[in-house]
């Protein structure tokens, strides 16, 4: 079901691409017919990357029946498990990292130390992280926190993580202008060497605008609203693919933009109504009468937003933002400012390295249960709305580092050069001088 996210990339070279499509493993706690984490609660990757792992067998038979099989694996750090599957085949395994730098140190740190609970303060500190970064017990990933020593859904997710950091090399989806001290801790602390490869940012091409699906609003139409308004006075407020918001959030955020009197588009997913939780009043009746209020000063859309496409039309200069790593790349090559409520997974991390270190964002909120108050979210939108062009400097810097990376001599196109240069090497080497997981050659 998730091929025809992929149709864009395969229309472009149709004789270079051929996917191999395996039928999604059926899993406990998955309903039938879904098979993207876009579609499930945030709580579903405790099952999801289980039910992943079970792609092995069929995997294996394709490639030992292949007349040529690969010779390197590239795969997400959630299939940690494509390691040893790599070893077993002889073959090198790339962990490719859709977070950054900073929230692999951090991940990687989790799992390698393993703590069980935080100081005094119920924090964690991670020492041995470039500037020493410190969490609540809280907002650490979930993935890890739901972990049970011996639970064995535990296990192969431990494992998972403890593979991705054993294996060959990195890709991350980064790049060096925007947090060269992590890529080189990441470079420096494990045994990828020189193999880590920051080659972001990963983000879709000018006029490709259906990124993760079509778009659920009529895109003619707002580009037409977005036409009349100012350059930068749109705000626009998306938390990705995972968030659940309650209904008091959503009151919350729909009373802020009211007071705050900027022009906006706001998101909000279908399923959210689904999972309403029990005790919370009819966010539609709040919805209703706010869109009501609202028509000609922004727009709500329920279900997919043209994310990108909006985030780079000149009238949106403001984005709202859980610190997502994509939403966080897209707004840096849009140079929107970015407002950070941080829900969960990386994305404490994200907003550390916004905020705190970059110095390139607010922080509005924190928390997947935090209800921010309204004045103040208000007054933060209409701040951020009418700032001048001095102040938007530090993001236009970003998006210019970001752009320098990905120019022909920049540092992620020269990144890619030597991935392709290594897998090259790789190609030309027989198998025979490949050494194995346990050290010896084969
Ligand atoms: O209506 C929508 C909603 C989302 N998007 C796109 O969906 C992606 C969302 O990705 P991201 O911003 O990274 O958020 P999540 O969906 O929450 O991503 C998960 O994966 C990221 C990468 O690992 C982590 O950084 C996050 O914390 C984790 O929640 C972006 O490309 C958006 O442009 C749309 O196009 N339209």
């Amino acid at each position: 079901m998730n091929l025809p996210l992929l149709s864009p990339l395969l229309t472009l070279f149709p004789s270079n691409i051929t996917p191999l499509v395996l039928p999604f493993p059926s899993a406990p706690g998955i309903p039938a017919g879904k098979e993207n984490t876009k579609d499930l609660p945030p709580a579903s990757f405790r099952q999801i990357i289980p039910a992943l792992a079970r792609l092995r067998d069929p995997l294996g038979h394709w490639f030992e029946s292949h007349p040529s099989p690969p010779f390197a694996i590239i795969s997400d750090m959630f299939l940690g498990w494509t390691h040893r599957f790599a070893v077993d085949m002889k073959v090198k395994r790339v962990v490719f990292s859709p977070s950054g730098g900073m929230a692999l140190s951090v991940i990687y740190s989790l799992w390698k130390n393993m703590p069980k609970g935080g100081d005094q303060n119920g924090d964690v500190l991670f020492e041995d992280v470039p500037n020493c970064p410190k969490y609540p017990w809280w907002q650490l990933s979930p993935v890890y926190r739901s972990y049970v020593e011996g639970d064995p859904d535990s296990e192969l997710i431990k494992d998972g993580f403890w593979d991705n950091m054993a294996s060959w090399g990195v890709l991350v989806n980064s790049f060096d202008g925007l947090e060269r001290v992590y890529l080189d801790h990441l470079r420096g602390s494990m045994d990828y060497d020189d193999r880590v490869w920051d080659v972001g940012p990963l983000v879709p091409a000018t006029g490709y605008n259906d990124r993760g699906g079509a778009s659920s609003i009529e895109v003619d139409k707002m580009l037409a609203w977005l036409d009349t308004c100012r350059d930068n006075e749109v705000v626009y407020v998306s938390f990705g693919t995972q968030a659940i918001l309650t209904s008091q959030q959503i009151e919350a955020i729909a009373e802020g933009l009211e007071r705050s009197g900027v022009r906006f588009i706001w998101p909000i997913r279908d399923h959210v109504t689904a999972n309403q939780m029990e005790g919370d009043r009819d966010r539609e009746t709040v919805m209703t009468g706010f869109e009501d209020r609202m028509t000609g000063r922004g727009i709500v859309i329920r279900g997919w937003a043209p994310q990108v496409l909006i985030l780079r039309h000149r009238a949106v200069g403001t984005f709202l933002t859980h610190c997502g790593w994509n939403s966080i790349l897209e707004g840096i090559m849009a140079s929107v400012m970015l407002l950070a409520w941080p829900f969960g997974a990386d994305q404490f991390s994200n907003a550390t390295l916004l905020v705190d270190y970059l110095k390139v964002s607010v922080r509005v909120c924190e928390g997947s249960n935090t209800v921010p108050n309204p004045c103040d979210l208000a007054q933060i939108l209409a701040n951020s709305a009418n700032q001048d062009e001095a102040s938007r400097q530090k993001i236009i810097k970003l998006q210019s580092n970001a752009l320098e990376a990905l120019s022909e001599t920049g540092s992620s196109s020269k990144a890619l050069s030597r991935f392709v240069n290594k897998l090259c090497e790789l190609k030309t080497r027989p198998k025979s001088h490949i050494i194995s997981h346990n050290n010896l050659v084969e």
